[in-house]
């Protein structure tokens, strides 16, 4: 019997839209990869940081872009990354990397760089991948067989992110949130925006369990029309 062709799924949409626990949930069910690509701009940016680069200034940032080694792991039970072969899972979670990202993910030799990453990991994946970001439908994989837009109130977002950090004030992480979502949508190159094709699903009213039945879904229609 013929292996059944990979899939290739594209989740994209604002911080604190369900994203990430969407995708893995969704990849572990159906036996596919997993990529945050999130996960690689915050690990590029906590490379610049780390090496004392002014992410204020995109010239110094993009001549420096090739220079961290960059790898994800992309078992949905246990996505890993790592730069130059150090474990990053933690750090690129700080304040001072999630304030800094939408600068360095602005820059358009970064952005070169990472989608080229991408979509070797993608092309990779023998059953087929799930993969989440900002600009994966509309950039990185036009191709997808299925494209989701995740969209949930700013609200909503807020006390997700804000239940998940200790002594977070829901206001603060709120504006937080507006600012960064504005900064990657108002970007020049390949900024967040929704695919035409894409579908989109609000979830300010659904469970995780819902949204993640409702892609599982979409995936399975679309694997049995290959
Ligand atoms: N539909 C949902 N309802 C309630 N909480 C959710 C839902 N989807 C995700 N969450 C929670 O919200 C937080 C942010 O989700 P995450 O998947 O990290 O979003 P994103 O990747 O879009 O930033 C996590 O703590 C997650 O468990
Ligand atoms: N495909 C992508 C994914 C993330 N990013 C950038 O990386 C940042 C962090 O992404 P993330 O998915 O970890 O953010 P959260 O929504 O999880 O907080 C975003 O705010 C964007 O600036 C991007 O530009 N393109």
């Amino acid at each position: 019997m013929e292996s059944a062709p990979a899939v290739i799924v594209a989740i994209d949409g604002p911080s604190g839209t369900g994203k990430s626990s969407t995708s893995k949930a969704v990849a572990a069910r159906l036996g596919l990869s997993y990529l945050d690509t999130g996960a690689q701009y915050r690990a590029i940016t906590w490379w610049m940081v780390t090496n004392g680069v002014d992410v204020t200034d995109p010239s110094e940032i993009a001549a420096v872009a090739g220079k961290p080694d960059i790898v994800s792991g992309t078992d949905p039970a246990g996505p890993t990354i790592t730069v130059d072969g150090v474990d990053v899972a933690g750090p690129i979670r700080t304040q001072e990397v999630t304030a800094k990202v939408s600068a360095v993910s602005a820059v358009p030799e970064v952005r070169a760089r990472i989608t080229e990453l991408q979509r070797s990991i993608a092309a990779d994946a023998r059953t087929g991948i799930v993969v989440e970001g900002r600009d994966i439908g509309t950039t990185v994989l036009p191709d997808a067989d299925l494209k989701i837009f995740l969209t949930a109130s700013p609200e909503a977002r807020a006390a997700r992110r804000s239940g998940e950090l200790k002594n977070a004030d829901v206001d603060a992480t709120r504006e937080a949130l507006i600012k960064r979502d504005a900064a990657d949508s108002s970007r020049k190159t390949s900024p967040l925006a929704k695919a035409d094709d894409a579908v989109e699903v609000d979830t300010t009213d659904l469970t995780l369990a819902q949204v993640v039945e409702c892609v599982v879904g979409l995936v399975e229609e679309k694997r049995a029309a290959k």
